[in-house]
């Protein structure tokens, strides 16, 4: 894309209840217009009901903004950062009109997600391209995106360095333990998705894009966990694997699996002693790592006795809060970042999506950062 002259960024995420009276109407948000009753939606409330009704990602994203400020201040670039949610308060649509009425006009968004699927890309495009059209700003507001940053440098360093600490204490342990010699695993794990999302993640090869073997989100996937194993001398040898989590919906719907804690129980049979967990999927430990993997894969591990180390998640690591504003430079015209940089041969993404990208069977919705979109395309640049 041709470097703008954007006039702010606007951090996207998922959001989360912040007490136990929100814990439904979240849920409600999060699937709306699927018609599950309530009384199934308690029956996936447990995790948030476990922590007070509290998800930890509002305030993870609070210090993730804060933490962009003082970088772009440290840059001397002048963009304000806006926050906006797809499932709870602050909702993008308010943060858009918020945005609009303090006179800014062009925003590029930043979302908290790194990878290509209907749920990590394309349902936040959807999702900003309706609140332009709720607000009435079509036309008015010109809304883009940061591409897809699994293998951006930024997100795979903090990786780098979480697997090579977990590798250091997860044989140092087993060491103390008289097992220096045994087998160590290097497990990633990411969010489970309907195998027909999968296969319809990134773009498709019938709309002139490449075709990837399972589809985009779990070659993308692959290839970032071999990207963080190439940096790693100490990981040379240790075997690995991609695994998945947090599985909902109804169970004769295939997900992508398997299961982290399946895979646990397989791995413990056959030998191996001590596993790093590495959050590969997720950008900062929100409820799937807090509950999925630190309640109840490493609760799986103490059953088969593992030695476990999960790695943490990028969250406010400084390469990653510095990739963020890069990935924002490669777009403005000011401080521009030519290079653009990228850690597997998949990338770099796109900064716009071919139409039909990660779309499954799903009505067609107003999307921004699509070469067909019909909302918060180009208002007349006159920097460029
Ligand atoms: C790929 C992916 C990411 C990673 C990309 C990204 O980060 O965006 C992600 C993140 C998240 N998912 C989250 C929470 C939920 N996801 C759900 C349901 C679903 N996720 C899906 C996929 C993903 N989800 C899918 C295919 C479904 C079923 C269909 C649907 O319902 O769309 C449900 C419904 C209840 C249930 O079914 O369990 C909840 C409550 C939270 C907030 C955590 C917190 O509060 O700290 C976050 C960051
Ligand atoms: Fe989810």
């Amino acid at each position: 894309m041709v470097p703008k002259n954007y006039d702010a960024i606007v951090l996207a995420s998922f959001g989360g209840p912040e007490g136990q009276d929100d814990v439904l109407p979240f849920l409600r948000n999060v699937t709306r217009g699927r018609g599950i009753p309530d009384e199934r939606l308690e029956e996936v409330s447990h995790h948030y009901r476990a922590f007070g009704g509290i998800s930890p990602i509002n305030g993870q994203n609070r210090a993730l903004r804060a933490a962009m400020e003082a970088e772009l201040r440290r840059r001397g670039i002048d963009l304000p950062v806006y926050w906006g949610n797809r499932n709870w308060a602050p909702f993008i649509a308010d943060t858009l009109r918020e945005a609009y009425d303090a006179g800014h006009r062009r925003i590029l968004a930043v979302t908290t997600s790194a990878y290509s699927s209907y749920s990590s890309c394309r349902q936040y495009r959807e999702d900003l391209g309706m609140a332009l059209v709720e607000t009435g700003l079509e036309g008015l507001l010109e809304v883009d995106k940061t591409r897809q940053y699994f293998d951006h440098p930024g997100f795979v360093e903090p990786f780098v360095e979480g697997v090579t600490e977990g590798l250091r204490k997860v044989r140092a342990s087993l060491a103390g333990r008289g097992e220096a010699d045994a087998p160590v695993h290097i497990m990633f794990a990411t969010h489970s998705i309907p195998t027909g999302d999968a296969e319809a993640s990134g773009p498709r090869a019938a709309d002139g894009g490449p075709a990837y073997e399972d589809g985009a989100y779990v070659a993308q996937h692959l290839a970032t966990a071999q990207a963080v194993l190439d940096r790693i001398p100490e990981a040379e040898g240790v075997n690995w694997s991609l695994v998945y989590q947090s599985r909902s919906g109804a169970p004769h719907i295939p997900w992508l699996e398997p299961d982290v804690n399946d895979a646990l129980r397989e791995r413990a049979d056959a030998g191996v002693r001590g596993v790093v967990i590495v959050p590969l999927g997720f950008v900062s430990d929100h409820m799937e790592v807090a509950w999925d993997l630190d309640t109840e894969a490493l609760e799986t591990c103490r059953e088969l006795d593992l030695v476990a180390d999960r790695v943490p998640t990028p969250a406010t690591h400084e390469k990653f809060v510095a990739g963020l504003i890069d990935l924002v430079s490669e777009r403005t015209i000011e401080n521009n970042i030519a290079d653009r940089p990228a850690a597997t041969a998949l990338g770099p993404w796109f900064d716009v999506c071919r139409p039909n990208c990660c779309a499954n069977r799903r009505g067609e919705k107003p999307t921004i950062a699509a070469v067909d979109s019909t909302v918060g395309t180009p208002l007349p640049n006159p920097g460029s």
